[in-house]
């Protein structure tokens, strides 16, 4: 713990019980609130110490009340002995300064063409405005949280790539993806109690003189393969997976890897670059991946705390899902089709 301070004391441990009265829920009985407590009760238990990547983006970064949500929940999950990783986005706010400062920009194939003048904007807002802004949001609960880029302590390391469209490659200039990671920086951050906050831009490793935009979502799998992750959470705007976007009805609740695979190519643009990045967190070993909707307040602390969990669950091939209650059970009949209720 840096200076001996406990950080996990800092924040409330000085208010007097009046200053909690804010946030007395009344449209709750007593026993209705003991049960929702009682009810995350083995999955801390669970999940006590594990390392949790969370990919922030979406509705959750623009909207005001989600942000305070989203902050309070990863100051939670530390609060209650998790150890949680930001890997943030920044889409919206990259187009929005663009477009302030007149750069042109497009997507192929779901990346951004990156020219070096589009790229210092890139850096700029990653960097200087979005993680900025989110190590605010989160030291208001005390000085949990440090910004760190890929460029920080020899985080990320990155490789030019193309895009594919149409079955073609095409050059979309200063964009890479993750082809080192030396995750010590974030491992000292967590050690120290703190919230690492990663911006996804990365030195390139073939000419280190120039970075690199690396896609948050491919960037959060890496580093949660690197830091032997329990869980990879990726937020986004849409309940989870569906099978036939935009067929309400075909919401995935839970997918093996190897499922998943075979839906790939299919998935549109939006979609595609997540359920990679889930499909290649589990098969680099990371326990489960999560896509969940960030539209839903505290939604992260639903799929971590609840037996039924948010979003749509992507599982290894061969483990049998877990139950807190009753050990291991095996999966019956997993399929891509719609799956509701509790495991
Ligand atoms: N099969 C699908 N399942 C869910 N959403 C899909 C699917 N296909 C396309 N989408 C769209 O992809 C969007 C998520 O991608 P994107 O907007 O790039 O993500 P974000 O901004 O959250 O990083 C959803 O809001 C939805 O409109
Ligand atoms: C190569 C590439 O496309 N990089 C992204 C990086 C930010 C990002 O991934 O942000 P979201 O998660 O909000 O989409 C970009 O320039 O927009």
């Amino acid at each position: 713990m840096s200076g001996g301070q406990d950080l996990s004391q800092h924040d409330v441990s000085n208010q007097s019980d009046e200053e909690f009265v804010f946030n007395t829920r009344t449209d709750l009985r007593a026993d209705q609130k003991a049960e929702v407590l009682i009810e995350a009760l083995p999955w801390l238990q669970r999940f006590s110490g594990a390392l949790v990547v969370v990919k922030y983006g979406g509705n959750a970064m623009v909207d005001e009340r989600l942000k305070r949500a989203f902050a309070e929940d990863m100051v939670f999950l530390r609060q209650v002995g998790l150890r949680p990783v930001v890997v943030h986005g920044g889409g919206p706010q990259i187009n929005t300064m663009l477009d302030r400062l007149g750069i042109e920009s497009e997507f192929r194939g779901g990346l951004r063409v990156t020219t070096p003048e589009a790229m210092d904007v890139v850096r700029m807002v990653l960097t200087g405005q979005v993680s900025r802004e989110l190590v605010g949001l989160l030291n208001a609960h005390g000085p949990h949280a440090v910004g760190l880029s890929g460029e920080d302590g020899g985080l990320l390391q990155a490789r030019r790539r193309h895009a594919v469209v149409d079955g073609q490659l095409v050059d979309v200039g200063l964009v890479g993806d993750v082809v080192q990671v030396n995750p010590s920086a974030v491992i000292d951050l967590l050690d120290a109690g703190r919230i690492p906050v990663v911006s996804t831009v990365a030195p390139d490793i073939d000419d280190p003189t120039h970075v690199l935009n690396v896609n948050a979502d491919t960037a959060a799998a890496a580093l949660a393969v690197a830091l032997g992750a329990r869980k990879l959470i990726v937020l986004t705007d849409v309940e989870g997976l569906y099978t036939s976007w935009p067929d309400r009805t075909s919401l995935v609740r839970r997918i093996r890897a190897a499922e998943l695979a075979d839906l790939l190519p299919a998935l549109d643009s939006g979609m595609r670059p997540k359920m990679e990045a889930c499909w290649r967190a589990v098969e680099g070993g990371v326990g489960r991946a999560h896509v969940i909707d960030g539209r839903e307040p505290h939604s992260i602390l639903v799929e971590v705390f609840t037996t039924e969990g948010i979003g749509t669950m992507v599982l290894p091939d061969d483990e049998p899902v877990p139950s807190p209650f009753t050990g291991q059970l095996p999966v019956v009949g997993v399929d891509v089709s719609h799956m509701g209720g509790p495991l």
